[in-house]
């Protein structure tokens, strides 16, 4: 039975079947205590961040600043806390508003110094221009390579990983993903491959090092370029791998055997789709493959612009497309698009592995990042497992080649890239 004035308010809708309990700063607790997974409300100011914003931000911010906390998985409250929120009808979630704003919090108030990136927030200039993406980029990428260590791990890939077997490790998960890459555009040695949004090397320091081709990487953070260097220097690829602190459209070089673009369509933007494809289809040799990988969303009629939470705190102006309007985009600027593939059970399993990685290097990671980006990051990456897991979000894989004048694709019959 639930007791404590707010364990009567949030009683009544917590029996999700899920497993985990509620505790609040005010005596109340919910569910079963023995259960490992436990969501508490340490204090009134949990409530003022969910009144100022209902909804994600609200709790967002409340967990972020430690007002809400969790003890054992993310994850699972997460999940459990879903469920309680979509089964809400608006007049229950309503009701749950007024009860505790007019019991506790009167005014609502949340101090500015509080609201964690709240200077953060405004990006200046148009959105999506050079100076306004390389202040956003800046913002997400340049935290500290030693952060994104702890996270990602060895292989430094920040992107969706492909498991070959249900038991495979993250490692070999993302050797995998660029082995796969490097297959469906048919690299081979002597080839030129650029890839955009590089990250810190992965894919250039596979290709040059596997496939033996000539590879150009260029990136908008600055962090991720200098880390990326020394490490191809490190793996002896110096005279293969080059990757340049640069934003794609400034790239100079033409006439590429393959473009590999993993996980920077996401910082385009709808409006600038067409543009992207053409320019990277005039980067490239008749004959030559784009692989286009990207987080997309289930259907075109959702809004492209991220929720409110990873736009302020996470990806400044990211935005997600349907896989038919990336399609369309390639068709329509330059590509004859040859294969699509949906990804999205891999992000799941990515993301397992990265809040993993973070939970077990935590005390590392505040140390390097501040605890409340160390929550952000925590927080993020189990709502996206959760995304995918639940059909919200997808990842998919393009293959567009750039046909010849004669039509000719240059592409084997049946193209045998494995799993
Ligand atoms: C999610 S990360 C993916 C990194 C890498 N491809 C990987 O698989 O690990 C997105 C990358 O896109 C880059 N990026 C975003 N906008 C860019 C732009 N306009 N020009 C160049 N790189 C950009 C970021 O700097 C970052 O390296």
């Amino acid at each position: 039975m639930p007791h404590g004035e707010l364990g009567r308010i949030f009683g009544r809708f917590l029996d999700t079947g899920e497993p985990v309990a509620v505790t609040a700063y005010d005596g109340s607790v919910i569910g079963d205590q023995n259960c490992p997974h436990k969501l508490h409300i340490r204090s009134p100011m949990a409530l003022s961040y969910v009144l100022s914003a209902p909804g994600e931000l609200g709790l967002a911010r409340a967990y972020v600043t430690g007002h809400l906390d969790i003890s054992g998985d993310l994850y699972a409250v997460l999940r459990a806390l879903t469920a309680v929120i979509d089964g809400l009808s608006t007049t229950e979630k309503l009701w749950v508003l007024r009860q505790i704003g007019s019991r506790y919090l009167r005014p609502v108030h949340v101090p500015v110094e509080e609201a964690p990136g709240r200077a953060r927030r405004v990006l200046r200039g148009l959105r999506h221009s050079k100076a306004r993406d390389s202040v956003a980029i800046a913002r997400h990428y340049d935290v500290s390579n030693r952060f994104y260590e702890l996270v990602l791990g060895p292989s430094m890939a920040y992107t969706c990983a492909c498991f070959p077997e249900p038991d495979s490790t993250l490692e070999q998960a993302q050797f995998h993903k660029f082995d796969l890459v490097c297959r469906k555009l048919g690299l081979r040695p002597g080839m030129r491959l650029l890839d955009v949004g590089c990250g810190w090397g992965g894919m250039v320091a596979h290709a040059a090092e596997h496939y033996g081709v000539q590879a150009l990487g260029v990136t908008l953070s600055r962090q991720q370029a200098q880390w990326a260097q020394k490490d191809i220097v490190a793996r002896g690829l110096a005279d293969r791998a080059e990757v340049r602190h640069l934003d794609y459209r400034d790239v100079t070089e033409t006439g590429f055997d393959a473009i590999s673009s993993i996980g920077l369509t996401e910082h385009i933007g709808a409006r600038n789709l067409p543009s992207y494809f053409r320019l990277l289809a005039s980067k490239l040799r008749p004959g030559g493959r784009l692989l286009n990988h990207c987080i997309t969303r289930p259907h075109t009629y959702e809004p492209s612009r991220t929720g409110p939470f990873i736009d302020r705190y996470v990806f400044p102006d990211g935005e997600l497309e349907a896989v038919g309007t990336i399609i369309s985009a390639m068709q329509d600027n330059g590509f004859e698009v040859r294969h699509s593939e949906n990804l999205r059970e891999h992000y799941a399993r990515t993301l397992t592995a990265w809040c993993a990685n973070l939970d077990a290097n935590w005390t590392e990671a505040v140390r390097e990042a501040g605890v409340q980006r160390a929550r952000v990051w925590a927080l993020y990456m189990a709502a996206s497992r959760l995304s995918f897991e639940r059909h919200k979000i997808e990842l998919q894989q393009v293959l567009g080649v750039k046909v010849d004048d004669r039509g000719n694709a240059g592409m084997p019959l049946r193209p045998d890239w494995g799993v």
